[in-house]
């Protein structure tokens, strides 16, 4: 029979690396000299001419493209977006179905399940409104501000937040941005080892910095605006978890367990699986805040269990591996299921991607092919299971769904082989 693995190596692939923090604003890499802004918007003759966005694109001009701001303004059932890009990058909204229906609307609340609060600490926050059960979704949010974060060094820093100002509004800012909330006093730049003064940042890179979350589109990296996803605070024990699409431009928020009438809905910021100080160096670096969730304001005590679990969580990640290559297959197994239990414990279960495969091939070469198909199924789900997979996904997705076939195949020639030797033994008897 054949493998259920691409490869039929004893030794499964090392898991993939840790899915890179799908939130917490990407640092724009901006230069930060102060000059005058020079915008030069670009006269194009004809609305035609810039189909398909419904606004005249707004460009600066630079060495090898111009860096421009396509809106494509509200629909009746989409609020607009606005994306700060090369002409050859911006994603054509066209392709990217804005006002699509959500793929599972059996497990969307609607109306919304919550409200926003006055939270203690964190400035304004979600709190639920009504019970919501593990496996809902809270809220689709598609992105309203799209920034690529890498400029060309020769778009000066003025320009940059020239182009984040008409983003912003072009989008009715008021609506959009206004309510959100910034740092304020931020300086941004200043030099590469964090000397120097730096500059002062506009409101709209502000709300950027405070509110948006890095995504991935085309290969591209941009700084992601969702205006509603953005009343979400960060808990390093979260309730929720976000999943973004490449192919819709949505983020959307899934509860991680059962959340009761009153609490606060959190998602996390930082990478999972990082120790209270990695946290705290990621949170103050890359957000800028001191965090005061449940987890960091607990007994040091319970924060010292959890950074415990948190580090043999890695330890066993690796161990698993070393394990697998020595073919120490059963031994490979313990250890991952002891991964589990930690990464259970420590309600990390939904935000480690990736986690399902070694052990589905671990399964398999002991020969529990019940397990190994129960890990592929769920290696599936964490795929299609939350969102609308990439065009990688889909690749995946196929071959999982031709390992889960054999698999189930194998499972169902083994129980007839059972059957007949039963069969026959009873013949003999
Ligand atoms: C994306 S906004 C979240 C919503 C925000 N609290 C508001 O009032 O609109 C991020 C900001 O919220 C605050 N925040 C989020 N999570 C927090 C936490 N765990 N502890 C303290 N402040 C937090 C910080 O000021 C951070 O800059």
């Amino acid at each position: 029979t054949t493998p259920p693995s691409p490869s039929p190596s004893p030794s499964p692939s090392p898991p993939p690396p840790p899915p890179p923090p799908q939130c917490g604003p990407a640092t724009p890499k901006t230069p930060t000299h102060p000059q005058p802004t020079t915008s030069l918007a670009t006269s194009l003759p004809h609305p035609s001419a810039w189909h398909p966005w419904t606004h005249q694109p707004y460009c600066i001009p630079a060495s090898a493209s111009p860096w421009c701001v396509f809106t494509h303004a509200a629909s009746p059932r989409a609020h607009g977006v606005s994306i700060v890009s090369t002409p050859d990058d911006a994603p054509d909204p066209r392709n990217h179905a804005l006002d699509a229906p959500f793929f599972a609307p059996e497990k969307l609340l609607l109306p919304r399940p919550y409200a926003v609060r006055d939270v203690p600490g964190k400035g304004k926050g979600v709190v639920a409104t009504r019970r919501i059960a593990k496996g809902r979704v809270v809220l689709v949010d598609w992105v309203s501000v799209l920034a690529a974060v890498e400029y060309p060094g020769d778009v000066l820093r003025g320009e940059v937040q020239e182009l984040l100002r008409v983003a912003g509004e072009r989008l009715g800012g008021e609506r959009v941005v206004e309510g959100l909330a910034r740092q304020g006093n931020r300086r941004v730049g200043g030099d590469a080892d964090g000397e120097g003064e730096g500059v002062e940042m506009s409101e709209m890179e502000d709300v950027m910095l405070t509110n948006s979350f890095a995504v991935t589109v085309g290969g591209k990296e941009y700084m992601g605006l969702f205006a509603d996803l953005a009343r979400f605070n960060h808990a390093c024990k979260p309730n929720a978890f976000i999943n973004f699409s490449q192919k819709t431009l949505a983020m959307t928020i899934w509860s991680a367990r059962n959340i009761e009438v009153g609490e606060e809905i959190t998602i996390t910021y930082s990478a999972a699986g990082l120790t209270s100080e990695e946290r705290h160096e990621s949170l103050e670096n890359i957000w800028g805040f001191k965090c005061q969730c449940s987890l960091c304001t607990s007994e040091p005590a319970a924060l010292h269990a959890s950074d415990d679990r948190r580090r043999g969580i890695r330890t066993l990640q690796d161990k698993v591996i070393e394990l697998a290559q020595k073919g120490d297959f059963h031994e490979a197994v313990e250890a991952s299921e002891r991964l589990f239990t930690l990464v259970e414990q420590e309600g990390l279960t939904e935000q480690m991607g990736g986690m399902y495969e070694v052990p589905a091939r671990l399964y398999y070469h002991i020969g529990n092919l019940e397990k190994a198909l129960e890990y592929t199924l769920q290696a599936r789900h964490e795929i299609d299971g939350y969102g609308v997979p990439d065009e990688n996904g889909e690749e995946k997705i196929k071959m999982l769904k031709g390992v889960i076939a054999r698999l189930e195949q194998e499972i169902d020639e083994r129980g007839q082989g059972r059957a007949e030797r039963e069969r026959q033994g009873e013949d003999e008897r």
